[in-house]
């Protein structure tokens, strides 16, 4: 049994429905350049099983609870049809910022990677002042890569032109987002790994660590669970922002179905990473006037035959959804 409302199917069941796909990346995004993803197929619909390869099993199992609740139970009642959606831009060369702009159209915040491993401070601050020039409002995401000094420098050279919207976990532990957001009180802090990383997800908010919540469907066990986290984040008066967890077209459905369902979105949600894969398992969704519709989405069989990943990726990945499998059975 997942929760009271979903039982947890047989294995066969789910592998039956399965199938392994290796989606090539436009840009090197997290430092890899292609995305694999398990696709399961169940009576509600379809659903995504993509931990990302060096998550153990423990974590992957949340992600896969997810998977399931897509395709067997499908998604929940929506408030809204469409929902406003960031740009995301990769830790490029401010030279490419147009380019990757260009990809998310009426886009009016974008979230800019900084932080990334090799490159200078002067890098971040000349991506962020191209991405300035074209967008209103600008988040920058460090994924816990500075020490709170140093984030205390790089914040407050990047907010010399203009404000952020938000930091996303610009240090890695909450003590350091605890003790950054008391002594750099401009900038407000929003936590993603600390959340969905984490044995308990509040415990960022409840140290007030936290002004924003990233929160993301797969890896925190599906869009019922980001619903009932966001309930609870409410309480503490925190935001959350939907964002994908680098998904195929098919979890980016499920990120769009949970923020559909939020009964309160304040801010453009990180859903429109489909445009970072040269190809998908459907048809890319338009975003117009910086917003994606929450329509369902399906597979289309000759893209997904195109895409199949090689028989040793899949076998790997039958076996990862195995052990999964047996430690939701456990529960
Ligand atoms: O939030 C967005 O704009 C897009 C999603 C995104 O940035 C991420 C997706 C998956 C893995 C992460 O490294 C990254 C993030 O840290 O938020
Ligand atoms: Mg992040």
């Amino acid at each position: 049994m997942i929760d009271d409302t979903l039982p947890l199917p047989p294995l066969d069941e789910l592998r039956a429905g399965a199938a392994v796909v290796s989606l090539p990346m436009r840009v090197r995004f997290r430092g890899i350049t292609t995305r694999e993803v398990l696709l399961l197929r169940g009576p509600a619909g379809f659903g995504e099983f993509a931990p990302f390869p060096e998550y153990a099993d423990a974590e992957a199992a949340a992600w896969l609870r997810s998977a399931i609740e897509s395709a067997w139970l499908g998604p929940p009642a929506p408030v809204r049809d469409a929902v406003p959606v960031n740009a995301t831009v990769p830790a490029v060369d401010a030279a490419r910022v147009p380019e990757i702009l260009s990809r998310f159209p009426g886009a009016r915040t974008a979230k800019v990677k900084v932080a990334e491993r090799g490159q200078s401070l002067a890098e971040d601050l000349a991506r962020v002042a191209a991405v300035r020039e074209h967008v209103e409002h600008v988040r920058v995401d460090a994924n816990g890569a500075w020490t709170v000094d140093r984030a205390l420098e790089a914040l407050l050279a990047l907010t010399s032109d203009g404000p952020l919207q938000y930091a996303e976990q610009p240090c890695a532990t909450v003590p350091e987002l605890v003790e950054l957001r008391r002594r750099l009180p401009g900038v407000p802090i929003a936590a993603d790994e600390s959340i969905r990383r984490a044995e308990d997800p509040l415990r960022v908010v409840r140290a007030g660590g936290a002004d924003v919540a990233v929160v993301k469907v797969a890896p925190l066990g599906g869009m019922r669970a980001v619903l009932r986290l966001a309930g609870e984040l409410a309480e503490f008066g925190v935001p959350v922002v939907v964002s994908s967890a680098l998904d195929s077209a098919v979890g980016v459905g499920a990120g769009l179905a949970a923020a559909a369902a939020l009964p309160e979105l304040d801010h453009a949600c990180g859903l429109g990473t489909g445009g970072l894969f040269e190809a998908d398992v459907a048809e890319p969704r338009v975003m117009v006037d910086g917003a994606m519709s929450a329509s369902v989405v399906v597979p289309d069989p000759e893209r997904v035959s195109g895409l199949l990943a090689a028989p040793e990726r899949t076998q790997w990945w039958l076996a990862r959804l195995a052990r999964c499998h047996e430690l939701l059975d456990g529960c």
